[in-house]
């Protein structure tokens, strides 16, 4: 069987029961019978002989509502590793971002190009942009991956959790807590430091990354829409302990205060055999979405399409939140329907997963599944000039918008631009010119 067969082999016995479902629960997951440790998490032999170790996400003292660790029970202590050595970034960039002069004005990107053959996942990273300083724990950076190859090699993320939105290509994603898919359409989010590989069940895979260097993305509050609405927590899959035992060498890579480390082990660090805890990998299938919206009249801000959110230190500004713009009912009277005109101190980055978005031209040039358009702090955007002429004239019937999937990652710190991304070919020229020609019709 060829690699790309059995990893899919594997990816197709993976359904929803496969998981353990449940935003921030306390999971227990065990691959062999007898694997976990009942009653404490560190009896002095551990069982099977397996060893016994804390991943932790937050601090010791957090509180308890936002403490994140998983216990892990793994053939060999992560301790056991040769020391790592720097080795290339490749196109991996991190705050604080310093290549470029912060940019005010609007920049709309096409998609990646074609990566070179055998290029994986890690090697297919492309830095967009970013903010915030990964020393500080705080801000974010937005990456985009194009890859054409299944990684053989580990990768842990000590900088932040990652966020990966797959716009092409089913993954198979390889944790140490376990086996998650991601298809376009859903998300998985990989948490700060646990170690992974990316498998491709397509002979490329492109998508987005939110690479989140501030507090772990949670659920919104819901406020006065109730219990529940929104991501509803159930929809979140966390994996099943699943491990290999591989001995012989693995490199693992290290990112680490915006650097790449890689470290040859004489063993596959994904042998964890069981685990508990909350400090997990998920999937989460956009389409689970419960989308609220108004029902009388004026379009809501987009907060109201709030998947996850990162808090910063002030409360209900957020570092960063993912946003997601599902199918819905758009039902407004004497309403302009599309997202209005407006300037927003917070700076907002977006991506197309699939088909349309109505507030921008689709098609070449366009925005398009797999670009991206940057509105940073305070510069004016909202639909261009073909949108604002057809929702002005519409007949206001209940309309279903249900031929598009784009997302929003809003921060509340500008994102300056990678040297790659100012200078890339696939950054349009023009996209200016989607607002012009919008004319005076006020005729005192
Ligand atoms: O398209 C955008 O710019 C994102 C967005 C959507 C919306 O519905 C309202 C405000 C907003 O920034
Ligand atoms: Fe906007």
């Amino acid at each position: 069987m060829s690699g790309i067969e059995e990893t899919r082999k594997i990816a197709a016995g993976l359904t929803e029961g496969s998981y353990s479902p449940g935003f921030g629960n306390e999971h227990s997951s065990e691959a062999e019978p007898g694997a976990l440790p009942h009653g404490r998490n560190s009896p002095q032999r551990a069982p099977l002989g397996l060893y016994a170790e804390q991943l932790s996400g937050s601090a010791f003292t957090e509180p308890r509502a936002h403490n994140h660790r998983s216990w892990l029970y793994r053939i060999r202590p992560s301790a056991a590793h040769p020391p790592f050595v720097r080795i290339d970034n490749g196109n991996v960039r991190s705050a604080p971002f310093t290549e470029t002069t912060p940019d005010p004005n609007r920049l709309r990107w096409n998609p990646l190009p074609e990566p070179a053959p055998g290029t994986d996942w890690l090697a297919g990273l492309w830095t967009l942009g970013g903010n915030g300083d990964v020393t500080q724990r705080a801000g974010m950076a937005i990456h985009l991956y194009h890859a054409n190859a299944s990684m053989d090699r580990v990768f842990g993320d000590a900088d932040g959790e990652l966020l990966i939105v797959p716009e092409h290509g089913e993954l198979l994603l390889r944790t140490e807590l376990g086996l998650l898919v991601a298809r376009p359409g859903e998300v998985a989010l990989i948490p700060r430091g646990v170690r992974f590989r990316v498998e491709l069940l397509e002979e490329t895979a492109r998508g987005y990354v939110c690479e989140n260097y501030g507090q772990p993305f949670r659920l919104p509050d819901l406020g006065p829409i109730g219990a529940n609405g929104l991501a509803n927590a159930r929809d979140f899959l966390a994996p099943v302990a699943a491990y290999e035992d591989v001995e012989g060498p693995v490199q693992v890579v290290n990112k680490f205060c915006g650097n790449l480390w890689a470290a040859t082990y004489d063993h596959s660090p994904l042998d964890v055999v069981a685990w508990h805890g909350n400090h997990t990998p998920y999937v989460y299938d956009l389409r689970r979405f419960n989308v609220i919206g108004s029902i009388s009249y004026d379009h809501p801000d987009p907060s109201i399409f709030t998947v996850l959110t990162s808090p910063s230190d002030t409360p209900g500004v957020a570092g960063v939140d993912f946003v997601v713009f599902a199918p819905r009912w758009l039902v407004g009277e004497d309403t302009f329907r599309p997202p209005y005109f407006h300037r927003n101190v917070m700076s907002e980055y977006m991506g197309l997963i699939e088909g349309a978005y109505d507030a921008k031209t689709a098609g070449e040039g366009g925005f398009v599944p797999g670009g991206g358009s940057l509105h940073n702090m305070m510069s004016a955007h909202g639909p261009d000039r073909e949108t604002f002429d057809k929702a002005s004239a519409a007949e206001l019937k209940p309309q279903k918008i249900d031929d598009g999937l784009a997302f929003m990652f809003e921060t509340r710190w500008p994102v300056t631009a990678t040297a790659q991304a100012a200078t890339a070919d696939h950054l349009q020229s023009s996209y200016d010119d989607v607002w012009q020609g919008l004319e005076r019709h006020f005729r005192p």
